[in-house]
This record gives C-alpha cells, structure tokens and sequence, in this order.
C-alpha cells in the first residue's frame, strides 16, 4: 500500500539544482536506502520531505489510514504532525538538557498542556508529565539509554548521541521514518548493532523507514529497495542486487569499481 509518492521533485538553488524531477514511491513497511555520492543531493531530498524547503516543482503525497494528504511545501512541523520524522545529519539535540528531557521535549510537542493546568500545575498537568516520563522511559528502553536518562546529553558518546536522535524522532510517533546518516561516525561494532536495531524498530513500531547511508553494509543488509541519486537525478532504483550491478550506479558512484557487497 503506498505510503509515500513524490513526483517530479525538483528543488533549485539560485543556478544549481541539488534535485532534478526525482520520483519516489514508498510503500507501507518498506525499509529503503537512499544513496549517491557526496553532493548528489540525498540531504535536499529529505529537506523536501519533511519542509525544511519547499520544492522549486512537483508533488508529494502521504496517504496513513486511507487519507492522502498533498504535503510538498508545508511547515516542518506540519508534516511532522502528519506521520513524518527524521533525524539529521549532524546531531541536534539539546546537549544541556538531560537524555530523559531531550526526549520529554520531542513528546509535548506532540501532546501541549491546557495552557490553564500548565500555568497553575493543576491536573491534568501533573498526569501528561508522568504519561511522559514513563513514554519518554520506555524509548529510551527500547534504544539502550535507559540507564543514561539523567545524564546530559552532551556527556554521552558520539554512538549514544545518534541514539538519543533516534528516540526523540520516535517520540513524533512517526508512520515514515527519515535517517540521515544514523552509522555516521560509529565504529562497525556500533554499525552492526544499528542495523539490528533498525530492522526491530520497524517490526516493533510497524515503521516505514528512508535511510541515507554511506556505509554500504548496512544499506545492502537491511534495504529492500535503494534509490540512487547522482547530480540531483534518481539514476537507478531496484533491490540491493539490482543496484550493486547497475552500470551506470557503478559508474556515477565509484567510478567504475563495483558497489560494496554486504
Ligand atoms: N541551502 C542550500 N543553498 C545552496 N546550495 C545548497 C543548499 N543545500 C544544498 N545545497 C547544494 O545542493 C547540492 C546537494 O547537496 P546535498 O547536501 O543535498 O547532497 P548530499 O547528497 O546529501 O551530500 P552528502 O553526502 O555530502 O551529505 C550540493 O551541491 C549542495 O552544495
């Protein structure tokens, strides 16, 4: 059932157009890899999905519970609401809040007091705060920072930190989840440990996931289909087979040598 359908997007910067005419189709529960070179265009991509830009032209349609709704160009926090969450590529949390908090933030935004029970702490102030320390509690169960929750953030490891990301992205409740980068950094231990984790956040939380990766093993291990983006255009798509052998993939991204094998 399709989730997720972009068409003909295209985004453009001054004279450089970082996405030209790209099409998506995601469907529901498919865990997809997005890749290309440095400079392909793969971030502006998740930017229009989720309005940090609006596209220069062309569509994007989220369709959850039988309802389709014409996203291309609405607020970040509008598309949020409607069933879209990411992280980005470079960490932003809030380094001097604790773990707990960073992800008690990302819940009320979601769910804002009364501003009357707010102001005067009367109820049913004091239940949503304890409806979020415990949902906040549970995420961070799920992501293994669990035994962090009191610590700032920026003392945790540059690896917890990704994770912390990923648990404030899950707190929107997402439908589609957007991941730019999530191994970034990580050592192939803490690589390895993601991919697992990425596969049961989608089984547990029923998620669809977009994934930008560098790290070949982890987009060949759990994507079912890539897209390939080189100089703004989707050059290929296909299973992670089909992909590892397309010519002009092996082409536009390693300049001949063959794409990674998982
Ligand atoms: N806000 C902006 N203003 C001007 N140019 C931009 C802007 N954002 C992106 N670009 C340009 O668009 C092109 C695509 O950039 P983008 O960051 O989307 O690529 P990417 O595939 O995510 O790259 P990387 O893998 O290095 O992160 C680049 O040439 C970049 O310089």
């Amino acid at each position: 059932m399709s989730l997720l359908e972009a068409t003909k997007l295209t985004r453009n910067f001054g004279g450089l157009t970082a996405v030209y005419e790209a099409d998506l189709h995601i469907d529901s529960g498919e865990l997809i890899g997005l890749i290309g070179p440095n400079g392909a265009g793969k971030t502006t991509l998740f930017n229009l999905l989720t309005g940090v830009y609006p596209p220069s032209s062309g569509t994007i349609t989220l369709t959850i519970d039988g309802k389709t709704e014409d996203i291309g160009g609405r607020k970040p926090y509008r598309i949020c609401a409607a069933g879209i969450g990411r992280t980005f590529q470079n960490i932003r949390l809030f380094k001097d809040l604790t773990v707990l908090d960073n992800v008690a933030t990302a819940l009320q935004q979601n769910r804002p007091y009364p501003l009357v029970s707010a102001l005067f702490h009367i109820p049913p102030f004091g239940a949503t705060e304890r409806r979020i320390r415990s949902e906040s509690l549970e995420l961070l169960e799920v992501m293994g920072l669990a035994g962090k929750a009191d610590e700032l953030a920026r003392n945790l490891s540059y690896g917890e930190q990704r994770h912390l990301e990923i648990a404030r992205a899950l707190a929107t409740h997402p439908s589609l989840l957007l991941l730019d980068e999530p191994a970034a950094g990580m050592n192939p231990f803490e690589t390895a440990e993601l991919t697992a984790l990425i596969a049961k956040l989608r089984a547990d939380f029923g998620l669809t996931v977009l994934l930008i990766e560098h790290d070949m093993s982890l987009v060949m291990k759990i994507c079912e289909r890539i897209y390939v983006l080189d100089h703004g255009i989707v050059i290929a798509s296909g299973t992670p087979d089909e992909v590892r052998n397309n010519p002009k993939v092996i082409e536009a991204y390693l300049g001949g040598e063959e794409v990674g094998n998982a």
